[in-house]
């Protein structure tokens, strides 16, 4: 059983050796980012050296992994992991046949406002560790199953808890009781002064059913102003403003994507804006997929995260959502781990160091030390055996955490 309670940070340097195939997924090693016969050296948390293993440096500890594939720790962008109740028969007349709704959120709501907080404690931890040992190493998670300001600073206290980012989602739906109007005025208002203690990022659902692409603009202008950083939900359910309106503002990333036109892709390759596919969910609301490969051809800069929700992907297996990314989206196996990886980080704004913290995302020196070794020769088995238990071992900010 692993969790991401933090044992004692391991002394002295510890040597990861006997790596088939590495995938550092390095941006500086350009197309010799792929190593054979590699290792790399882990001290204080932070990567130290990578190389071929015969040129390795002498270590206090060394790890024969005896040629199996390392990569980094997946990169986790985009969950919401603070939730109680069960939305599986909505799931099920979905597959019946039904179309996936927004309003499901509000269900999601009231069983999570029905939880005390220690039940909603040990589901967060339970799901972030569930995270952990399919390789996960950094992990986004957001509020947005409160929806009132109580609610909502609960979520963001329990969601800090247990995640690297946190994310405001107060704007997830218009609950009862309120109209729109009113409710963004709360949401640009005391539940944002709330949160922002306890928050990085902030995100609309910028989607018919949730709100409108003006509502969406007045909650994301408050929360820049409030110094947060900016992610939309966006063109999910149909064509909209959501992609135009997180480039106009310079949001980090737009997450789901299914519904671009060729203008959005093309603003979207000339921006600095991560567009974020979620296979899992689009699997699950039996969605047209996000068109990763189109993305990617016309240069705009993609990650892959799960979308751990109840309503519409009830899944925090990175590995099943890189396999589905090139089985189903067109992606060879290094764009969907990059994607996954270095794409995450970007979409966090995380590969590289900042306030004293180090990069995340790939295998470099003086990064954060997120290993994830496979039980596979090479990178390829992840899609060559989709579903197979292909995590073996994950260092974490350099401690072994499985
Ligand atoms: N799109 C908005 N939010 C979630 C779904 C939330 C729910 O249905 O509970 C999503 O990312 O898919
Ligand atoms: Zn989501």
């Amino acid at each position: 059983m692993i969790t991401r309670e933090k044992p004692e940070r391991n002394t002295g340097s510890e040597l990861v050796t006997g790596i088939g195939e590495l995938l550092t997924v390095d941006p500086a090693r350009g197309e010799e980012s792929v190593l054979h016969d590699a290792a790399l050296v882990v001290e204080d948390g932070l990567i130290a050296w990578v190389g071929h293993a015969d040129q390795a440096p002498a270590a206090d500890r060394a790890v024969d992994v005896e040629g199996r594939a390392a990569l980094p720790g997946w990169v986790d962008s985009h969950t919401h992991l603070v939730f109680a109740g069960d939305r599986s028969g909505e799931f099920a007349a979905r597959m019946a046949g039904q179309d996936y709704q927004a309003g499901g959120i509000g269900v999601t709501t009231r069983a999570t406002r029905e939880a005390d907080d220690q039940t909603l404690r040990e589901l967060v931890a339970e799901r972030a560790a569930g995270a952990a040992a399919g390789g996960t190493t950094y992990l986004e998670t957001k509020t947005g199953y409160g929806l009132t300001v109580p609610e909502e600073l609960r979520a963001a206290r329990i969601a800090a808890e247990a995640a690297d980012e946190v994310t405001y989602l107060g704007a997830h739906l218009v609950p009862e009781g309120i109209t729109a109007e009113d409710y963004v005025d709360l949401v640009c208002g005391s539940m944002l002064d709330a949160v922002v203690p306890f928050v990085q990022w902030a995100d609309v659902f910028c989607e018919r059913g949730a709100f409108t692409p003006e509502q969406s603009r007045r909650v994301l202008e408050a929360c820049r102003d409030a110094g947060l950083g900016l992610r939309v939900h966006g063109n999910q359910l149909g064509h909209g403003q959501g992609v135009a309106l997180a480039v106009e503002l310079g949001a980090a990333s737009v997450d789901h994507c299914n519904f671009l036109s060729d203008h959005d892709i093309a603003a979207l390759a000339g921006s600095a804006t991560v567009a974020t596919v979620l296979p899992a969910c689009d699997l699950s609301t039996r969605a047209p997929l996000a068109p990763a490969r189109q993305l990617l051809d016309a240069g705009a800069t993609v990650a892959i995260a799960s979308n751990c929700n109840p309503g519409t992907s009830y899944t925090t297996a990175m590995n099943f959502c890189v396999a589905t990314a090139v089985l189903q989206m067109g992606l060879s196996v290094e764009e969907a781990v990059r994607a996954a990886t270095l794409g995450g980080a970007q979409a966090l704004r995380r590969d590289a160091p900042s306030d004293g913290r180090p990069a995340v995302g790939y295998l470099a020196v003086g990064n954060r030390a997120d290993l994830h070794v496979l039980d596979a020769p090479s990178a390829v088995h992840l899609a060559y055996r989709p579903g197979m238990p292909l995590t073996w071992a994950v260092w974490q900010e350099g401690r072994r955490a499985l």
